[in-house]
């Protein structure tokens, strides 16, 4: 499987998708600078990394969203190609129109860099097929602006089509306003679209892929991805 790296400049966690890619999952990985105008070769899967592209001017994602590659990346999304995005990487989405709703300021009006509990909402994705329903993993954050808010009626559709993926809960589930910690609406921590071939979250599954780091909680959903594509089940969420 053919994995692209999207590079923006102020990405600081595009070294560790890559690495997971090339190294934990052993599949196939390049990486592609914002400003490329075309993608150099025909890939099943574009990660947008963690970071702070562009400084996080304007607004997280704002300015990326306006980088070269971001053509490319839609017209590769709106042909049905699997788009990951992580954290810095899920604000471009939002802000690039290709998932709803929008990130804003933690509640606390500070970064928060801590490990998050997430429960797993929907596991018949092609990113959570691994998963259990209801599984509750471990996976770091570290955003300044993780806060997902979106109007009403896009939060009825979330849930009516199942893509609310991930929300924050405590170790053993419980899905309360005390775990909450950045105030995302609903403790929303991930969701996909409609289609079921894009995903965003602001936890970072790649910091935790492998045991050396104390957590491997966050390979799975990189095999999810390669599962889904190889046994060919790659149609919607
Ligand atoms: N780790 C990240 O990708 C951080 C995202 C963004 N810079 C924020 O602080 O919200």
């Amino acid at each position: 499987m053919n994995f692209a790296v999207v590079v923006f400049p102020g990405s600081n966690c595009d070294a560790d998708c890559f690495h997971v890619i090339k190294n934990v999952l052993h599949e196939e990985v390049e990486y592609v600078w914002h400003n490329e105008k075309k993608l150099p070769k025909q890939y099943d899967c574009i990660i947008l990394p963690g970071g702070f592209s562009y400084g996080d001017y304007l607004r997280t994602g704002a300015i990326a969203r306006l980088s070269p590659i971001m053509e490319e990346v839609k017209k590769f999304a709106n042909n049905g190609g699997l788009v990951l995005g992580i954290c810095n990487g899920f604000q471009i989405l939002t802000e690039a129109g290709l998932l709803p709703g929008a990130l804003v300021r933690n509640k606390n009006l500070k970064f928060i860099c801590k490990d998050s509990y997430l429960k797993i909402e929907n596991n018949k994705t092609i990113f959570t097929n691994m998963y259990n329903l209801d599984q509750v993993i471990k996976v770091p954050v570290a955003h300044g602006e993780g806060n997902f808010v979106c109007s009403e009626d896009t939060l009825a559709e979330l849930k009516k089509n199942g893509q609310i993926v991930f929300k924050y809960s405590s170790p053993n589930g419980e899905v309360t306003e005390e775990e909450n910690f950045n105030g995302s609406l609903e403790s929303i921590a991930g969701i996909i679209n409609k289609e079921g071939n894009i995903l965003g979250m602001m936890p970072h599954p790649e910091r935790c892929s492998e045991n050396i780091l104390g957590n491997d909680a966050g390979k799975l959903l990189f095999a999810s991805i390669v599962k889904a594509f190889k046994g060919g089940t790659l149609s919607g969420n």
